[in-house]
């Protein structure tokens, strides 16, 4: 991964790799014998390929060994430097009574990181499905959503509806990075995805390895939110019982 990431140098500002990359999101025996705290290996190679590459590095998300407290799906992102600029810990865990739900521990923080010419907010995979970590996202200044995941194919159809579906409500940039293979016996969607703040897509992988490559001007998020203010028109508080307006039943 290393490797590649190098081979971006002069190429790419920003570099963004999927979800559990160094076990696949589904091997779930791997994340206690795999995890690592984050000044462990991976995050060290990483770091060097950063700072080797002279890019912004979205290195996915690897299992963070917390030596305080349980197991973490952690995204990390590194600076050109070679610094850990973020590190997010995925909220909505995965699998319900089983796999990374049981396994990890859930984060409780809304990671943004500035880039030189954006704001990133970031998710991981199964946090897709849900809107109001978004909301929250844009409320810190998000205008580009880089989420790396490890969606499986039979769900190929929500991937895409989502991604473009979060773009649009929240008027953002989201570049979606997929895993691709078999991953413990499950089929992975690949599709990795660039949607923006109109929902249309900008670029999309098929369902193999690949490098996607695209040109997007972060510029257009604050176009489109002047032109089409719809975040203006937000109704806070609806997902709040007790706030304003109320909840009653019937007519
Ligand atoms: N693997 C995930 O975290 C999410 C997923 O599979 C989904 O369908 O959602």
């Amino acid at each position: 991964m290393a490797s590649l990431v190098r081979e971006q140098a002069g190429a790419a500002d920003l570099v963004v790799l999927p979800e559990l990359w160094t076990t696949g999101a589904f091997a779930y025996e791997e994340f206690a014998t795999e995890a690592e705290p984050l000044d462990g290996p991976t995050c060290e190679a990483m770091a060097k390929a950063a700072s080797d590459a002279g890019v912004w590095l979205h290195a996915g998300s690897i299992p963070e060994r917390d030596p305080e407290g349980p197991l973490y799906n952690t995204s990390l992102v590194f600076s050109p430097s070679g610094e850990l600029a973020a590190a997010y810990r995925k909220i909505h865990r995965f699998g319900f009574d089983k796999g990374e739900a049981v396994l990890m521990g859930a984060g409780e923080d809304l990671v943004t990181v500035r880039l030189p010419d954006t704001t990133v907010g970031l998710g991981t995979c199964y946090d897709l499905r849900f809107p109001e970590l978004f909301r929250g996202l844009v409320d810190a200044g998000a205008e580009t959503f880089v989420l790396p995941a490890g969606w499986p194919e039979r769900r190929r159809a929500h991937w895409t509806l989502l991604a473009r579906a979060r773009a649009v409500e929240n008027q953002a940039f989201v570049l979606a990075c997929g895993t691709a293979g078999t991953h413990a016996g499950v089929p992975q969607a690949g599709h990795s995805i660039v949607v923006d703040p109109w929902g249309e897509v900008l670029a999309e992988a098929g369902p193999g390895e690949e490098i996607l490559t695209v040109d997007f001007d972060p510029a257009r998020v604050a176009a489109t939110r002047e032109q089409f203010p719809a975040l203006k028109d937000r109704v806070l508080g609806l997902d709040r019982p007790g706030s304003r307006p109320r909840y009653r039943d019937g007519a």
